[in-house]
């Protein structure tokens, strides 16, 4: 059975963040995402995590000023100073909480920087971070993200990602396989996961076309969640969805899944 992470960036919003976590222990998971933990003590959060029995399982590396639109670093090439700050940044925390996957995110395209600037540099930085990851045991992933949602951003398609993740080693660098993005830019969500499997390194999830939670749009999930455990897919699946109401009134699509996380 597919393990479901709650994403605490998005679910559980009713409460302080640091409240989430045992909102979401209570709710039947086992474990969390979330986008940044940066505005809190990694000591405050690794509390957390144990307090409520639950692992981390990703998050992302700063991802410059996120506020200010910004969306990652790590195709900018006058960002490298910046990106290599984060990745340390990000380390210490992986470290704090024992988190095994590292989100890049490679940015948004700047006007008038060529293609081929913008892939070597996000190439040479995603080979740096997997240097660093790989001795602490981390691995970093990359994700697609659909336009509509962050238009201009660097990385788009599950093709795009699993050639650069060819070219510099599927054991270094994984695809992080946001089902969202894949339906609103690609579809034909199955025969991509088939296709990306042995490169899929963390899953995400939410419903089309709203971004909200399993079963308020137009997938069939049970189909794709069966499909994807039948493929032997054992990573976890991050809950990265706007509940449409309230966050535990939303979760009747988790219930067959509750006692697998
Ligand atoms: O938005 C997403 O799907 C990504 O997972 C993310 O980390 C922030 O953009
Ligand atoms: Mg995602």
């Amino acid at each position: 059975m597919p393990r479901f992470a709650a994403n605490l960036s998005m679910m559980f919003t009713e409460a302080p963040f640091l409240d989430r976590f045992a909102l979401a222990a209570r709710a039947g998971f086992k474990a969390v995402e979330f986008l940044f933990p940066y505005e809190h003590p990694a000591a405050e959060i690794a509390k957390r995590l144990a307090d409520n029995g639950l692992r981390q399982v990703l998050f992302n590396l700063p991802p410059g000023d996120w506020a200010r639109g910004e969306r990652g670093l790590a195709a900018l090439p006058d960002r490298r100073g910046e990106f290599r700050e984060a990745l340390a940044r990000a380390l210490d925390y992986a470290a704090a909480l024992s988190c095994p996957r590292l989100h890049v995110m490679a940015g948004l395209r700047p006007e008038g920087v060529p293609h081929d600037t913008l892939l070597a540099t996000f190439a040479a930085n995603l080979d740096r971070a997997a240097e660093e990851c790989a001795k602490a045991g981390v691995k970093p992933v990359i994700e697609p993200i659909n336009h509509r949602d962050i238009p201009g951003y660097f990385l788009n398609t599950t093709d795009q990602a699993a050639a650069i993740i060819r070219a510099l080693g599927p054991e270094r660098i994984g695809m992080q396989f946001d089902l969202y993005h894949c339906q609103v830019t690609e579809g034909d969500l199955v025969r991509r996961v088939e296709r990306h499997l042995p490169l899929i390194a963390h899953m995400q999830v939410a419903d089309t076309p709203g971004r909200n939670e399993p079963g308020t749009g137009e997938v069939n999930w049970p189909f794709v969640f069966r499909r994807i455990d039948e493929l032997g897919y054992r990573g976890w699946i991050g809950c990265e969805y706007r509940p449409a109401g309230e966050t535990t009134a939303g979760l009747g699509w988790f219930a067959p899944y509750r006692n697998e996380t």
